[in-house]
């Protein structure tokens, strides 16, 4: 296996970092899952650096890892065995909260938002439009851009994410949400003229916020872990609980959720708008969408791409390649001048985080650990890759968590075998009933907002942020076209008339009026 051959060069290439040694992952390695996978803290800053083996003699035999930037040692007299424990750092926050589209703290958030227009939208990009003049992303201002167009360095999008360019597909999405929120605070301004900029935005927000955690928690978890899974482990919303940890836990960001990494097709269709192979701007090969933001502006905008992710079927990993050669192949990783695999680097990021093996974690949800091939075959749906994985393992507690959990079989009605969808389902109902500002908690929303949120579905946010016309009413599940498709105008639409608010004494205007006398007054 060409990324087993991959993974034993990084580990002989281990030596080059002295901080990276064995000891520490066997060391982790010996603890409870319980203990090293879930974490404690809401935010955790995670840098990687790039550790640059090019300049190396043995560089060709190297793939280049950046080892995540451990957290500080702070613990240090409380609970010393704690404190020698290497943990790492998050950049980002867990919630589904929409900061893809804000960012995740003040500085990007700044950036982002459309700050003299006064009308609480977002900035959008001030050189180019669609074909049809809708807005686009606007541009990076980074001299050392690390989009390409062929050998030359052309501008990358901004959104709240960094990754918003690392393909075509996800780009689009931002770009939808991004259009959402500008559609949204137009109809605002308009319902409530009495609002200034800031509250328009941070109504807007509010809602597409919700519509992250709705679309997200309603239309895509159940169909990934299977509807079992989510009634046992996630079952009916029953309110916030301060007690539960919202952050992301360890194994969730750095094994379960790569599950997805499983799902992506080799090819990134693009379709025109009978749903057929485009004519003007055909099919690209995975790897020619990395970082190619100018492929959206000069090849036709978001919507040929967005026609083929609804009219494509997400791959399904097959027991003898379950990643594209595109991505073990052809992976392009920010700043890194050369093709990555991203198998090898999932795997060695789970050794780098030091998590339990899979075994461990099977035992962590309540599984049967497995002894000997004949367990391990009743749980891989091919018997030969069982066998294969094992010798290459020598004992199945040495499995490492995110390749056995990639060849579990399905459970039914899902995406992921058992052990991804229980780890997959703990995070999900954490980052809900965590989270005090989920959209069903308490003084959110009025009932009639709360209704007029759930008519909202990924697909009617394509129609009415493209010009595609037809879609399949759920964006999630596949359908060829035109089997299944209806008109965008029969599909339900938000009325955004359940925020409208009366003008009454204090409001903005009178409050701000009332402070300024205040402070007179004191004088
Ligand atoms: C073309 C599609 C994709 C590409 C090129 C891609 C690439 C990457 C890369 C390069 C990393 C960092 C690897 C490392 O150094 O550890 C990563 C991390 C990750 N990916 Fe993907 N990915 C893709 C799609 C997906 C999908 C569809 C999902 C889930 C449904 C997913 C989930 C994740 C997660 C959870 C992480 C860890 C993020 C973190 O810890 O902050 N990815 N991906």
């Amino acid at each position: 296996m060409e990324r087993t051959r991959r993974w034993k060069q990084m580990r002989r290439c281990s030596h080059l970092f002295p901080w990276c040694s064995g000891h520490h992952i066997r060391l982790t390695r010996e603890r409870s899952p319980v203990l090293t996978g879930w974490k404690q803290s809401t935010y955790y800053y995670f840098i990687s650096f790039l550790q640059a083996l090019d300049n190396l003699p043995s560089a060709q035999s190297c793939l280049p890892f950046n080892r995540s930037l451990p957290a500080c040692f702070n613990g240090f007299g409380r609970d010393i065995l704690q404190a020698m424990q290497q943990q790492q750092m998050n950049a980002i926050t867990s919630f589904i909260d929409g900061s893809v589209v804000y960012g995740s703290g003040p500085k990007v958030n700044n950036l982002l938002r459309d700050l003299c227009g006064l009308n609480g939208k977002l900035t959008v990009n001030e050189h180019f439009k669609d074909p049809k003049g809708r807005p686009y992303l606007p541009f990076e201002e980074s001299l050392q851009s690390v989009c390409l167009h062929g050998e030359e360095n052309v501008a990358c999008f901004r959104a709240g994410d960094s990754r918003v360019n690392e393909g075509l597909p996800l780009t689009s999405l931002h770009l939808l949400w991004l259009r959402q929120h500008n559609q949204i605070a137009e109809t605002l301004k308009h319902l409530n003229g009495h609002w200034n900029a800031e509250t328009i935005y941070e109504e807007t927000r509010k809602i597409i916020g919700a519509l992250h955690q709705i679309i997200t928690m309603r239309d895509y978890v159940p169909k990934i872990i299977g509807k079992e899974f989510f009634d046992n482990y996630i079952g009916p919303y029953g309110g916030y609980d301060p007690t539960v940890d919202p952050s992301a836990s360890n194994v969730f960001a750095t094994a379960a959720f790569r599950f997805g990494h499983a799902t992506i097709s080799p090819v990134v269709r693009r379709l025109n708008a009978s749903y057929q192979e485009h004519e003007s701007f055909p099919s690209l090969k995975l790897h020619e969408t990395f970082f190619s933001p100018w492929r959206i502006i000069k090849e036709g905008g978001i919507d040929p791409i967005v026609r083929g992710a609804l009219g494509t079927q997400a791959a399904a990993p097959h027991s003898n390649k379950l990643l594209t050669d595109e991505l073990t192949e052809r992976l392009i990783v920010l700043s890194i001048p050369q093709d990555m695999d991203l198998a090898s680097l999932n795997l060695q990021r789970g050794r780098d985080h030091g998590l339990p093996g899979y075994n461990d974690w099977r035992d962590f949800c309540g599984l049967e650990r497995i002894r000997t091939l004949e367990d391990f075959k009743q749980v891989v749906s091919d018997a030969s890759v069982a066998e294969r994985i094992l010798q290459l393992y020598k004992h199945p507690d040495n499995i490492d968590i995110w390749l056995g959990g990639l060849v579990e079989t399905f459970s039914p009605g899902s995406r992921t075998g058992p052990m991804f969808s229980c780890l997959i389902a703990k995070q999900m109902k954490a980052l809900r009933d965590g989270d005090r500002f989920w959209w069903e908690a308490d003084g959110m929303f009025s009932q009639e907002q709360r209704d007029e949120l759930l008519k909202v579905s990924l697909s009617k946010i394509i129609c009415e942020n493209t010009d595609i016309t037809e879609v399949p009413p759920d964006a999630f599940i596949f359908g060829k076209y035109p089997s299944g498709y209806v008109s965008c105008n029969n599909l339900p639409a938000m009325n955004l008339e359940a925020w409208r608010e009366e003008k009454s004494e204090g409001t903005w205007d009178n409050v701000c009026t009332i402070g300024i006398l205040a402070l007179y007054h004191f004088q």
